[in-house]
C-alpha cells in the first residue's frame, strides 16, 4: 500500500526522499516520522470493508441505514434544524468528556470510545509538525460533532452522524462504499439529482454543496457560528474529513472551486493521522490536558452554543 501526501507550504524534498525509502519497507514513514501500521487493531488492513472481521455486518449494515436515509430532503431538515445550535452550551473540552461513552459503529478499525481517537489523532499531528498548533486543536476536535449521539442532543441514530459522506444533490460516485444500497434512496431515481452535476455547476465550490449530515457539517457550523478564530484550512477539515470519495478516491473533483484545493492539501495531511493513529494505544489524558486547554482558550469562547 502506498500512501501519497502533499506537504504544504514546506519544503519537500526530506519528505520525497523518505517516500522513496518507503516502497522499500513493509511499514510507511511519513513526514516528520509517524509510522503509518500496515494493519489496524483487530490486524486487518486499514478500511477494508469486505474483509472478514468482527465488526464487517455491523458496519455494512450501518451503511446500508446510512445509504437509504440520507437524501437531499432529510439533510435540508437537519441543516436548518441543528443551525439553530439552540440546545447545549458548554466548552470544548466538556464535548470531548461527552463523548467518553460513544463508539462509532461505521469504523472497521476502532472500537475504542472516541475521546482516545480525539487525543491519539492530536497527538500523532502533534509530534510531526510541532509548529503548527491550529492543526493539533483540529484534531482534538474533528469529530466532536459526534455528540449528536447523545440525549440532549436528540440521540440521533449512527447513520445520521458518522460513517463516510458524500454530496446530495447530484449522483452517488461509485467509489462510495457498499454504493448499492443507493438503490433503495429515492434520490437514486430523480433526474434532478442523479446525474454528474445534479443541481450543481462546474466549480461550484465545495461551499455550495449540501453533504450527507453528520458530524463533519454540524461541527464546522458549531465551530463557525461560535467565531472560532482557527484558520480556513481547520474547519474545511473539520467538515470534508470524512469525504473519503473526495479525498481518497478522487471523485467530485469538478465541484471544487481554487480555495478547496489549496485546502484539501491540508485535508490529506491531516488524514494520515485521523485514519493511521487509531489503535490501543492509551493516551494518559490528564497529562496532556493542559495543553490542549491553552489551545481551546487561545482558539474558542470558554462556553459555545451547540
Ligand atoms: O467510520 C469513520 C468514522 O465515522 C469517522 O469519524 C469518519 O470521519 C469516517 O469518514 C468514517 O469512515
Ligand atoms: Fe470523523
Ligand atoms: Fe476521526
Amino acid at each position: 500500500m502506498t500512501v501519497t501526501v502533499e506537504r504544504p507550504q514546506l519544503e519537500i524534498q526530506e519528505h520525497d526522499k523518505k517516500m522513496m525509502i518507503q516502497e522499500e519497507t513493509t511499514e510507511l514513514v511519513l513526514d516528520g516520522g509517524f509510522v503509518t501500521p500496515n494493519s489496524n487493531a483487530f490486524g486487518h488492513t486499514f478500511r477494508d470493508y469486505d474483509v472478514e472481521s468482527e465488526r464487517k455486518d455491523s458496519v455494512e449494515e450501518f451503511y446500508k441505514q446510512s445509504h437509504i436515509h440520507q437524501t437531499f430532503d432529510f439533510v435540508k431538515r437537519m441543516r436548518e434544524e441543528y443551525g439553530k445550535l439552540n440546545r447545549v452550551e458548554m466548552s470544548i473540552w466538556e464535548c470531548c468528556e461527552l463523548l467518553n461513552e460513544f463508539v462509532d459503529e461505521s469504523d472497521p478499525d476502532l472500537d475504542e470510545p472516541q475521546i482516545e481517537h480525539l487525543l491519539q489523532t492530536a497527538e500523532a499531528i502533534r509530534k510531526d509538525y510541532p509548529d503548527e498548533d491550529w492543526l493539533h486543536l483540529t484534531g482534538l476536535i474533528h469529530d466532536l460533532g459526534k455528540v449528536l449521539l447523545h440525549p440532549s442532543f436528540g440521540a440521533l441514530p449512527q447513520w445520521a452522524v458518522v460513517g463516510d459522506t458524500q454530496p446530495v444533490g447530484c449522483g452517488f460516485d461509485e467509489s462510495i462504499v457498499h454504493h448499492k444500497y443507493f438503490k433503495e434512496n429515492p434520490d437514486y431515481y430523480n433526474a434532478t439529482y442523479n446525474t454528474k452535476f445534479g443541481i450543481y455547476s462546474e466549480g461550484c465550490g465545495l461551499n455550495n454543496v449540501m453533504m450527507s449530515w453528520g458530524h463533519d457539517d454540524y461541527m464546522y457550523l458549531v465551530a463557525k457560528e461560535n467565531k472560532t478564530t482557527l484558520p480556513s484550512a481547520a474547519l474545511f477539515i473539520i467538515r470534508y474529513h470524512s469525504f473519503y470519495p473526495l479525498h481518497r478516491a478522487g471523485a467530485y473533483m469538478h465541484l471544487m472551486n481554487e480555495e478547496d484545493k489549496e485546502n484539501l492539501k491540508w485535508l490529506h495531511v491531516f488524514n494520515k493521522y485521523d485514519l493511521y493513529s487509531k489503535s490501543k494505544v492509551r493516551i494518559d489524558v490528564e497529562k496532556v490536558k493542559p495543553y490542549y486547554l491553552s489551545l481551546i482558550e487561545k482558539y474558542f469562547p470558554s462556553k459555545l452554543k451547540w
